[in-house]
């Protein structure tokens, strides 16, 4: 008999925001050690993402019901009041039996009859409305589940209309997107194929991406091949910008699971090899499965290393390009992966940039005269995206800056890239290049 969908939602959603595991990592785990049908891992995977992703607003629902209780009987109620309040194929009635017997079974005849009584209420009343809140910020928090000390940060960096235009984008559905191997066929003809079976569409703003609104590529016969592979549309333009010739050196300094390493790689048809380093073994197997599936494993070295000890590692002159693409808060990543917005060291803009710089210091002493930098982040904060730039810059007057361009100015500022997620409705991402001078 297959296991009950929702006390295994119930299991990864508490892992998340009781013990700040990875939503990700928790519900894969999940998914494989228990049984489930395709149906049931469909809606734990919603149930999952759903009410992570809407905690903040589902806690307010149910706050004029709930004093006080234990962390999981809360989580277990705003999955509950997910289902009522966001899924319509879910009736009320099921929605309410099926978290009265996880409370029953979980704790005890007390709970599940606490669990009864709020959501009995909460169905009785009229679902509440955000304006009853009148502080406009709080309301946004409240509205688009984001805490409040980041959505201050939201409206303080870009003003109010944009932080609604970007709390909302981050809550539509994520799309999928491709990137097409240019080095072995081109967007027309994976397009072309694609079509037969899915609604998919061309990048805006990548001439090697292809868009679907969902899909499951991973089964494709061009995925196994190497012709295609999975990446966020403004993650593929950072390869771009490093713009990598046939013969270069290539240092990637923070390179797991390796996204941007392969792109890198298809360029390299001469010479041309890659020192990708990463902090973890197991994050550096990802790359090279992914080296491997692509055909560019011998182009690429895998190093364990803290990025900062590269010069120690590499001696001077020793690369033509180097990209760092910088461990961050990854708050344009929000939308894929909601459980970012409660982390704690997500806001820890301070200590995150001080990390940023130090990679960059160290490993800009690996490069050749001429050589360039990308700096890139998953994240829209000046913190860690222009004013890195500015400061490394002022500490080092051998360096340039490279002015990128693209055809669609509104993702150009400063000569960087930089792309909110609202936009393209991509992740969110920034890109600077410097050049030795
Ligand atoms: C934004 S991710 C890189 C994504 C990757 N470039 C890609 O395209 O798939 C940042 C990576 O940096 C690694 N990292 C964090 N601090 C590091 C350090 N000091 N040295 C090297 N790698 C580091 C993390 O483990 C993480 O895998």
């Amino acid at each position: 008999m297959s296991n009950n969908p929702r006390r295994v939602a119930l299991s990864v959603i508490n892992d998340v925001l009781n013990n700040s595991a990875y939503a990700n990592l928790a519900l894969n785990e999940k998914i494989k050690s228990e049984n489930l049908t395709e149906l049931d891992k469909k809606l734990v995977t919603q149930l999952v993402y759903g009410t992570i992703s809407k905690k903040i607003t589902l806690d307010w629902y149910t706050k004029p019901f709930v004093k006080k209780t234990k962390k999981w009987v809360k989580n277990l109620l705003a999955m509950t009041v997910y289902q009522m309040v966001y899924m319509d194929r879910i009736p009320t009635s099921a929605a309410v039996d099926e978290a009265v017997k996880i409370a029953k079974k979980q704790g005890d005849q007390r709970l599940s009859g606490f669990v009864n009584g709020v959501l009995r209420n909460f169905t009785r009343a009229e679902l509440r409305s955000f304006d009853e809140i009148s502080d406009s910020t709080e309301k946004l928090s409240v509205q688009y589940s984001m805490p409040i000390d980041l959505t201050k940060k939201f409206v303080k960096d870009f003003g109010f209309e944009k932080t609604v235009k970007i709390l909302k984008s981050l809550e539509e559905p994520s799309r999928a997107s491709l990137r097409v191997n240019l080095t072995k066929t081109d967007v027309q003809t994976e397009l072309n194929k694609l079509l037969v079976e899915y609604d998919v569409v061309k990048s805006d703003i990548s001439d090697s991406g292809i868009i679907a609104e969902s899909g499951h590529f991973a089964d494709l016969l061009d995925f196994n091949d190497g012709l295609i592979t999975m990446q966020d549309e403004s993650s593929q333009l950072v390869a771009v910008a490093v713009d990598a010739a046939p013969d270069d050196r290539i240092l990637d300094a923070c390179a797991a699971p390796g996204g941007k390493t392969v792109h890198m790689a298809e360029y390299l048809t001469g010479s041309g090899h890659i020192e990708a380093l990463d902090l973890y073994d197991h994050k550096l197997r990802l790359i090279r499965q992914n080296a491997e599936r692509l055909g560019v494993a011998e182009k690429i070295s895998l190093t364990k290393l803290d990025a900062r000890q590269s010069f120690e590692q590499f001696g001077a002159d020793r690369f033509d390009k180097i990209l760092v693409d910088a461990p961050c808060s990854g708050i344009g990543l929000i939308r894929r992966k909601p459980d970012i917005k409660y982390r704690k060291e997500t806001s820890d803009f301070e200590n995150l940039q001080k990390i940023q710089l130090e990679i960059l210091e160290n490993t800009c002493k690996t490069l050749a005269n001429s050589g360039t930098i990308v700096y890139s982040t998953c994240t829209i904060f000046d913190e860690e995206n222009f004013q890195v730039i500015e400061k490394f810059l002022a500490n080092h007057p051998e360096f340039e800056q490279v002015a990128l361009t693209h055809e669609k100015e509104n993702i150009v500022k400063n000569g960087c890239l930089f792309i909110t997620p609202d936009a393209y409705h991509t992740d969110g991402f920034f890109i600077a290049k410097l050049r030795k001078k």
